[in-house]
């Protein structure tokens, strides 16, 4: 037998595992409208990606896509390094190895636990002794084994998230895909609630795609995060980056990353709304900005001196701060968590890190006297 070369595991490249899930040059149209345009977009295994972005953007159809609900009109979709859509393909749902976790986890009520577990695998015509024997090992990842004959019902929130991901990954997939899972909570169950995830992602070591529309739940489960803005993947970073380096006004605007103020090139630097005076060092290209002022920018500092001047319109306590909205020259407002409360009409100075602000092109709406943006 003739070996060559590269047949010897001692010469072999080491071997990199392909993407949980790649897209590549995805676009759909439905009803005559562009909804995806040229989507690029991949996932290393062991990792989380969050889908965020306003509602219309586009998430939940690049998820259905990835699902196999909807086939795509042009571009390739590879899960684990296998063309599932693409020119003249498209596996359906069941054939893609996929766990899902539903709005509301969409449990069956008549079911028991264990049957709702088991249910995946009874579509794969699992037989019933291997089957029991995989709920029971799914159950026991999310610490439910002792709930195996209950009624969603009987369960608390939190245990049938905790089903609802066991059904996920009774089948062991190589993705799960998470479908706004907390959206239809309320907010302090639904705070809850991403930290039980969170958790038991890291623990089961899963892959996931998590579709939100709330950054707090995008940031807190996602080691990366892709924000969608009509159709289009407009910036994929890690939470950290997109919160201090924003891509642009509008991604800053939907992360509610601070006052976005017009800024207009003088003879001597920048003039910002509100009054402030920038360095020349400061400068972005052509005569119009608009400056990202994040709360990490400000400092308070005694009326008169810093940068800019703020008149105190309201405040609300929030437990953590006081909340206070400051009207700057010109209209523009600013908000900020004081340490104190300060009273309606008290003038504060608010001084300016310059290295913590960020610029952008115009935008045709920075803030303006009514949006409210918090800290
Ligand atoms: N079957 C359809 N025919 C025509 N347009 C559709 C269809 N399904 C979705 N759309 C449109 O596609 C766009 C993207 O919808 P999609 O549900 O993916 O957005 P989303 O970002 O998930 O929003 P949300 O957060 O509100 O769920 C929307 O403008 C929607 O109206």
């Amino acid at each position: 037998m003739n070996l060559r070369a590269t047949d010897s595991p001692a010469v072999r490249p080491t071997e990199v595992p392909p993407p949980a899930f790649e897209m590549a040059g995805l676009s759909l149209r439905l009803g005559g409208t562009a909804i995806l345009e040229n989507v690029d977009l991949r996932l290393a295994p062991g990792r989380v990606l969050a889908l965020l972005g306003p509602s219309g953007s586009g998430k939940t159809t690049l998820l259905r896509l990835v699902a196999g609900l909807l086939a795509p009109d042009h571009g390739t979709i590879r899960l684990a390094g296998r063309v599932v859509a693409g020119p003249g393909k498209a596996l359906p749902p069941e054939a893609r190895g996929l766990g899902m976790v539903f709005q509301d986890y969409a449990l069956w009520p008549h079911m028991s636990v264990a049957k709702n577990v088991g249910f995946p695998l009874e579509m794969q015509g699992i037989a019933a002794a291997e089957r029991a024997a995989r709920v029971s090992r799914a159950l026991a990842r999310v610490g439910l084994e002792r709930y195996a004959e209950r009624r969603p019902a009987a369960l608390s929130g939190g245990q049938q998230q905790r089903v609802a991901i066991a059904r996920a990954i009774v089948a062991e997939p190589a993705l799960v895909l998470f479908d706004e899972p907390l959206s239809n909570l309320d907010r302090e169950l639904r705070e809850t609630m991403v930290e039980e995830i969170a958790g038991l992602v890291a623990e089961l070591g899963l892959t996931a795609l998590y579709v939100t529309h709330d950054h707090a739940e995008a940031f807190s489960l996602a080691d990366e995060v892709a924000v969608m803005e009509a159709g289009q993947i407009s910036q994929i970073a890690a939470p950290e980056t997109l919160v201090s380096d924003p891509a642009s006004a509008s991604i800053a605007r939907f992360l509610r990353l601070g006052a976005l103020l017009p800024a207009r090139r003088g003879a001597e630097g920048w003039h910002l709304a509100g009054g402030a005076r920038l360095a020349p060092a400061s400068a972005a290209p052509g005569e119009c900005a608009t400056v990202l002022v994040p709360s990490r920018a400000l400092r308070v500092v005694p009326a008169g001196e810093g940068h800019l001047a703020a008149r105190v319109t309201r405040t609300l306590f929030r437990g953590d701060g006081h909340l206070a909205t400051l009207a700057l020259e010109g209209g523009h407002e600013i908000q900020l968590l004081l340490p104190r409360r300060a009273l309606p009409g008290e003038v504060l100075g608010l001084h300016l890190c310059h290295a913590r602000l960020r610029w952008f092109p115009p935008c045709p709406h920075p803030t303006s006297p009514s949006e409210r943006i918090s800290p």
